[in-house]
């Protein structure tokens, strides 16, 4: 282990446990394979933020290491510019082209408006796809949420989607990656959409590249990645388990660990000392918790993250100025604290913060070079030439450090500010225009406390408190999970899932072919009926109601594989549907089986959550929703070898 992995096969998959090594085994290896001067190396990564840690242990530029992202939308930055791949474009988009083209939707005919305008076209001229086509210089990532189909701008997943089909069509781009590359590693495979792993997969087919895929099955939190894929890992990768051992947690969370797992055949060994047991306290209300001081808490939600944190408010305005398909969400710019922050206003909040604090703590040469650095600092008051130029600032610091006190709103500072001399008055002048430019966003901000902010800085600053999909790849000492259950977005069924697994009616590979196979039939009968299932309207029932009765029939063979499960957890509605013989019997039953995906997701964020634990792990549940099989509970959680406190 200690000399990376042993690659001998061309396509190598290592499956293996939280904590296993697999990121450190990458640069091991990485180093061991550059010892070969021949050697080219590429290495994609999941977050930024790996790619930046990977990249401070490798430095050599035989190495490139990057996201999925980067990686893909560097590599295709010439090909963009070729006339073909540009053509091909607009042939795989033409459906969307077209609806655009098509719309009667104002959102649509103004961008309509808007493309005459940039291109100075008659006012009535009749855009056609032709027009687009021929208008589209070259192609660009566009860094968004969303595809302009008229511009050739590709958003986040459409850059990945469309490069994957630019390879199926111009296969000669395969060599392009083969040539220049001897090794591919590709970190958390089990998050790396399927046309990704294919693309790659292809690319160094018939070659000498190796592919290696590092990741975890138990960590895969996000819903149709690997699986059209899967086929291929099974087929034609050797699979490595060499990774035995578990460097990141005490002895006990790992006993827990291996007992949590879905296979026996990835027991870890424990590397570090046993400590205290892991712990399951079970409380009557998660809000009311006192989790100690350096632990990090867990939680489902960001809603929850930042209600823990005193800045609900504040986030719920963030909402409303970053929508779903902008570059940034809000809540990336609510933990961004550098100066490059890209929003006007947190820019502005940040600064205040800052320089407050250093006056203070009176570190004035900080303060001062804090000032000087702002490009945005009123570079008149900061010239100080004599005591009574000194004075005037210490008088306009003092005031802002007490008004902030006050407990004033963010719309109050702002007026502050604006009065004050300390920051460019067109700067906050710009920022407030840009508040009043959205309506929605307005509303909500001028009347959070600025206190919410000051939360939300301390929070960053120190962190007590995170998402549970957020803590991938990462270890804390002390870690208290809150138990609770989603129903949306996302669909998680923690207390099901738990339920499940203390009646021993949980088997992950089992539920996981059950699964399918009911997605399987729904798809099925949506796409015979052309329409969703919540689409579906009593008077659709009679007319096609064998279809409907033989799918639930699928369904119900499908979950009765294992007799007792169904029992427990469906027969209900089944039943129910067989006497009732109606609409919405049968959504009852889909929502019912739709519940699995949430106990399938619940089962691995529990796993996820627990392992970051390095020390110490406490979980709380409520004891209103473990109710129902409160005995079996407990039973089960002390098998796998935690400890039970009732608060
Ligand atoms: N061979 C080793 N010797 C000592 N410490 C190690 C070794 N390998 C990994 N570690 C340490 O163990 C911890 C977990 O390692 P790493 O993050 O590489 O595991 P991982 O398998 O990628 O985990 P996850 O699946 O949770 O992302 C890190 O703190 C790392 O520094």
């Amino acid at each position: 282990m200690a000399e990376g992995l042993n690659i001998t096969e061309q396509f190598t998959i290592v499956n293996a446990p939280a904590g296993s090594g697999k990121t450190t085994s990458v640069s091991k290896s990485i180093k061991k394979l550059l010892r070969n001067p021949n050697k080219k190396i590429l290495c994609i990564t999941y977050t930024n933020r790996a790619a930046e840690q990977l990249s401070e242990k490798i430095n050599d530029e035989r190495v490139r290491i990057g996201t999925i992202h980067s990686f893909i939308g560097n590599f295709m930055k010439p090909f963009f510019k070729i006339k073909p791949i540009v053509d091909f474009f607009s042939e795989y988009y033409e459906g969307n082209i077209l609806k655009v083209l098509q719309s009667t939707e104002e959102k649509e005919v103004a961008k309509l408006r808007r493309y005459i305008e940039k291109y100075n076209l008659p006012e009535d001229f009749k855009v056609t796809k032709e027009t687009i086509t021929q208008n589209i210089s070259h192609l660009e990532y566009g860094e968004t949420q969303i595809t302009s189909f008229l511009h050739g701008k590709l958003s986040h997943d459409d850059l990945l989607i469309f490069s994957k089909a630019v390879f199926k069509k111009f296969p000669k781009l395969n060599k392009a990656i083969s040539h220049q590359y001897s090794y591919i590693f590709i970190d958390e495979y089990q998050d790396t959409k399927s046309e990704i792993l294919e693309l790659f997969y292809n690319a160094t087919l018939d070659s000498n590249t190796k592919l290696v895929l590092l990741g975890d099955e138990m960590q895969q939190i996000y819903e149709d990645t690997v699986e059209e894929f899967q086929h291929i890992i099974d087929n034609s990768f050797v699979r490595d388990y060499s990774l035995k051992h578990n460097w990141r947690s005490q002895g006990r969370i790992v006993s827990l660990l291996n007992n949590l797992y879905y296979s026996s055949s990835y027991q870890q060994i424990p590397q570090k000392v046993s400590e205290e047991k892991p712990k399951i306290h079970i409380v009557e209300d998660l809000e009311n918790i006192n989790t100690e001081k350096n632990s990090l808490q867990l939680v489902l939600l960001n809603s929850e993250l930042f209600k823990a944190i005193g800045a609900y408010n504040l986030y719920e305005a963030y909402k409303k100025r970053y929508k779903y398909y902008d570059k940034y969400n809000s809540k990336e710019i609510l933990f961004d604290l550098t100066m490059n922050n890209p929003d006007d206003l947190m820019v502005l909040l940040i600064f205040t913060v800052e320089i407050v604090n250093l006056f203070d703590e009176k570190q004035f040469g900080k303060l001062i070079q804090k000032i000087i650095s702002f490009k945005l600092s009123n570079k008149e008051i900061w010239k100080i030439k004599n005591h009574s130029d000194k004075v005037k600032v210490a008088q306009q610091l003092e005031k802002l450090s007490k008004e902030i006190k006050k407990d004033i709103t963010i719309g109050e500072l702002l007026n502050f500010l604006s009065k004050s001399e300390i920051v460019d008055t067109s700067y906050i002048s710009s920022v407030i225009n840009h508040i009043n430019e959205d309506l929605e966003f307005k509303n909500k901000i001028n009347s959070v406390k600025f206190n919410e902010f000051i939360n939300c800085y301390r929070e960053i600053n120190n962190p007590s408190i995170s998402t549970q999909h957020a803590v991938k790849g990462e270890g804390y000492d002390h870690v208290a999970l809150k138990v609770s259950d989603g129903t949306r977005n996302p669909n998680l069924k923690m207390y099901l899932f738990l339920e499940m697994f203390s009646k021993e009616l949980f088997n992950y590979e089992e539920l996981n072919v059950i699964n399918k196979e009911v997605k399987n039939h729904v798809k099925l009968f949506t796409e015979s009926m052309g329409k969703k299932v919540s689409e579906l309207k009593a008077p659709d029932y009679k007319k096609y109601e064998q279809k409907y009765i033989s799918c639930i029939l699928d369904i119900k063979n499908s979950l009765k594989v294992n007799q007792q499960f169904y029992d427990e957890f469906f027969s209900e509605d089944f039943i129910s549907f067989d006497n009732k013989l109606n609409i919405s019997a049968f959504k009852k039953c889909i929502s019912a089986v739709n519940r699995i995906d949430g106990v399938l997701l619940a089962y691995k964020l529990f796993y996820v959550g627990c392992s970051r634990a390095k020390k110490r792990l406490d979980v709380y549940v409520t004891n209103k929703s473990i109710q129902g099989f409160r005995e079996e509970f407990i039973s089960k959680m002390k098998e796998i070898e935690f400890e039970i406190e009732v608060n």
